[in-house]
Formats: structure tokens, sequence, C-alpha cells
């Protein structure tokens, strides 16, 4: 099967800065995949990769079988990406947002006006879509934006970061619309996220990256089972042992949480 990403050796430095330090990576099409981690583990970077936005040696990243570096623009049409700094226009309405984006990505005329509609109606907008974006919630905003990438309906959509900075109901209700999109179109989302609650519950699988390097994949429950803790644990207290400060000495990392646990348990 042709994975929707693969990346193998992938690294990326910036002068000195190794962001990215030989990681392998597939995405199974169909599939939310969750690449967790802190702020500088190199997330960003792997996603940047992965959208042809910087210039990787061939054969270290492919799209749907296509390489990025020599089918960027054949990638670039696979691809919805938010990333994470866009901002809606708040002087245009949410429509004259979501049809600016339709023409950038060259959605045939006879089909834009109704992909428009759904686009907006997928994020839940159809109320709020004359109003300007400027009028709207946090959480408003990173639905118009979604609501922006899946106007070309990508096959895979690639999200920096979707949820940051919204209130706990805004960022389920973002998390919600992912699901319901994917669940109605068999799309296949990337997404970065460092909220280990929201990855636990709406990622199929997650790989965890601490500086530059990806320590873990496997399902959420995979993970947490991996631990081997005295009680039930979260992918929280996962990557702790692989991203925290015990990092630099693994097995002790793992012995401090289980001794946490039992602790724990102890005191009832
Ligand atoms: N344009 C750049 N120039 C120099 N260093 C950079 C640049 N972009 C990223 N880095 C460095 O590369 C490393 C990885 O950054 P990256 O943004 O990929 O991490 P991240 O996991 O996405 O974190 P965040 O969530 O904070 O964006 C960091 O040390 C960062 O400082």
């Amino acid at each position: 099967m042709t994975e929707a990403v693969s990346v193998r050796g992938l690294r990326y430095a910036f002068g000195d800065t190794v962001a990215v330090d030989g990681i392998d990576l597939d995405v199974t099409p169909g599939e939310i995949f969750g690449l967790l981690g802190p702020n500088g583990a190199g997330k960003t970077t792997t996603i940047r990769a992965i959208t042809t936005l910087l210039p990787v040696p061939r054969e270290t990243v492919t799209v749907f079988g296509l390489d990025v570096r020599r089918r960027r623009i054949a990638v670039r049409r696979l691809i919805g990406y938010v990333p994470q700094l866009l901002s809606a226009d708040g002087a245009l309405t949410g429509r004259e947002n979501v049809s600016l984006f339709a023409r950038l990505y060259d959605v045939p005329r006879r089909e834009r006006s109704a992909r428009v509609d759904e686009a907006i109606a997928a994020m839940g907008l159809t109320e709020a879509a004359r109003r300007p974006a400027g009028t709207y919630s946090g959480g408003m905003v990173r639905r118009l934006e979604l609501a922006q990438a899946l106007v070309s309906s990508p096959q895979l959509l690639v999200l920096d970061e979707p949820t940051i900075g919204l209130d706990p109901v805004a960022r389920a209700g973002v998390w919600e619309r992912i699901a319901q999109v994917r669940r109605e179109t068999g799309m296949t989302v990337l997404v970065t996220t460092h909220y280990m609650d929201e990855a636990e519950q709406s990622c199929d699988r997650v790989a965890l990256m601490h500086r530059g390097h990806i320590r873990a994949v496997g399902t959420p429950a995979e993970l947490v089972a991996s631990l081997d803790a005295a009680g039930p644990a979260t992918l929280d207290e996962v990557f702790r042992v692989y991203a925290g400060d015990d990092w630099d000495d693994e097995t002790k990392g793992f012995r401090n949480v289980r001794q946490t646990r039992r602790t724990a348990a102890r005191l009832g």
C-alpha cells in the first residue's frame, strides 16, 4: 500500500541548530496521525518538509508516493495546510475568505460556489459565513482556516497546532469537526500538538518527538501500555518519560514514573 506520507532519514539544520535529526515516519491513508512534542522538538520543521516548504534531498519524503522534491506542484495539489500563524482576513466575511482560497487553489469556477458552501458547512459556519471574520471567536477563526484548507478537497490535511490558544470548548469543537471530516471523506490528517489529552482522544496513532528525534510511535493505547505503570497511565505520563527532564537517562525515567504511580496508588 502507498503510504499517505513516508519520511526516511529526514535531517534538517538551520545553521548549527539541527531541528530534525534523521527521522523515519509513515502515515497510513485515512488515519489521524499526531506528531507530538514540546516547543522546539522539530514538529514544524517536519511538517514544512512534508508540505514542500523546505528544500529536502530527493527520496527523503513522499506524499502518496510522490517525491516532495521532484513533484512539488503535484504534492501541493494533494495537501491542505493550516500553519500555526495563518489568519483569516477580518475585513472579509467568512465566505469571502474561503472563496479567496478556492480561487488560490484553482478550484474550477463551475464547482467553486458549491465547494465553498460545503467547506463552510463542514466546519459549522454556515450561519456565520455572511459576517466579517473580524467578529468571530478564536475557535471560529480556526474553523474558518480549516474550511479554507478543505475547499480544495485535499487528500492530506496538515494542521500545525490547530487548537493552540483556544479555550477547552473551542478546542473540542475543532477536533469534533476534524473527526467528522475524516469520517465523511476518508481524508488523511497529520496534526501537530502538544496537548496530550487531545491527541489521546482524537489521534489513531501518534509519534512522540523530542530534540529532533522520534522517540516512540504507536496508538495512544499501545504507548500507554508500554509504560508498564502500576495503574492506568495517560499519554501525558508516557510523554514525560520520553521528553521529560529524566529523558537523558531513559531507564531512570521509566523507574521514576512507575515509582510515582505506585506511591500514588498506595496513597489511594
Ligand atoms: N527559521 C529558523 N531559523 C533558525 N532556527 C530555527 C528556525 N526554525 C526552527 N528553528 C529551530 O529548530 C528547532 C526545531 O524547531 P521547530 O519549529 O521545528 O519545533 P516545533 O516542535 O515545531 O516547536 P514549536 O511548537 O515551538 O514550533 C528549534 O530549536 C528552533 O529554534
